[in-house]
């Protein structure tokens, strides 16, 4: 089964360092999350993957050959930025963007149909691209990376401008790809769709790799250091703790929380903090941290190491 793999890839834009020293790989039937904050390097390497742009030393390799345009013609890629031709329609446009990627007209009308159905998007065959919401011009070029029915699959931002049953459907069709052992890579800022959907993250910070592993594996290291707690009544005992010392709350509603345990703090403390003054307890649970929360902890110390060597 042909393996993507990303080895000691370095790339420099003038004096930027945008990827330094980043190696992953990234299997069939699996779906890898590249992670990071803003400018970490991750539309880089993506473009590197893709071979739009070229490493300036280390090598990305597809089935164990550097990526050319061999490769592309085997990978579907969406990129951040879009780009559709405004005045075709919908249909002709995915036609003539499936016959560039060599399928026949017949074939490409097929799937043109068989993926606009999938995405409940039938209706807007004969529409206009520029007649169509930001939400509907994604669908569309999600389709156009789908077309040549590629084994590689790379997404950026996939999720972006979709509203949540929108968001449902895309993820459907993802794990669905996944199914049939496509490989697939998405960068992504939503840590909620990178839980729900990842085999495997790849966090980068500053250009580097800061974390990367299978992801189950990455929240276990983390240990069972959060709380969560649902409950009706008064939610005093939450500013108590926190005030204490013995937690740090991650995310709160009028009847959730969502926090860490500090400085050894049994979560017994907090469960009894927790009956002495709310009316109702609905639901408490000791478990693994959010991705989200190791995200800012991850990137947090691998800032202050920059600041600190510089
Ligand atoms: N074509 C370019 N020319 C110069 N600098 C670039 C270019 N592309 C990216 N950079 C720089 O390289 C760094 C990494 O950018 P990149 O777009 O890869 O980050 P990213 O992780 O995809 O960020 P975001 O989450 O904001 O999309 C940034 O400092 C950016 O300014």
């Amino acid at each position: 089964m042909p393996t993507l793999s990303v080895d000691r890839v370095h790339k420099a834009y003038g004096d930027t360092k945008a990827v330094h020293d980043v190696s992953f790989s990234a299997a069939p039937g699996r779906i890898l999350g590249l992670l990071g904050p803003n400018g970490a390097g991750k539309t880089s390497t993506l473009r590197m993957i893709t071979h739009i742009t070229q490493p300036d030393s280390g090598a990305v390799r597809y089935d164990e050959r550097p990526v050319g345009p061999w490769s592309q013609r085997r990978m579907g890629y969406l990129p951040e930025e879009r780009g559709l031709y405004p005045d075709l329609r919908v249909k002709e446009q995915l036609v003539y963007l499936g016959q560039l990627k060599g399928l026949s007209a017949d074939a490409a009308t097929e799937r043109v149909h068989h993926w606009l159905e999938r995405f409940e998007a039938l209706d807007w065959v004969d529409k206009k691209t520029e007649e169509l919401s930001k939400g509907m011009q994604q669908k569309v070029q999600f389709i156009a990376t789908l077309l040549h029915d590629p084994q590689l699959l790379i997404f950026d931002e996939p999720f972006s401008g979709l509203d949540p049953i929108n968001s449902d459907v895309l993820r459907d069709i993802i794990l669905e790809l996944r199914r049939t052992d496509r490989t697939i890579l998405f960068a992504s800022h939503r840590m909620e769709q990178v839980e729900q959907l990842c085999d495997d993250i790849c966090l980068m910070a500053n250009g580097q790799v800061v974390l990367k592993g299978d992801l189950r594996e990455v929240k276990q290291r983390f240990g069972t250091n959060t709380v969560i707690v649902r409950f009706d009544g008064s939610d005093a005992f939450i500013d108590d703790l926190e005030s204490e010392g013995a937690v740090r709350v991650h995310a709160r509603s009028a009847h959730r929380a969502e926090m860490r345990l500090l400085n050894d703090t049994p979560a017994r403390r907090v469960l009894q903090a927790a009956l002495d003054t709310v009316d109702e307890l609905h639901h408490f649970e000791r478990t693994e941290p959010p991705l989200s929360e190791i995200f800012v902890e991850v990137v947090g110390e691998a800032n202050a190491a920059q600041a600190a060597a510089s």
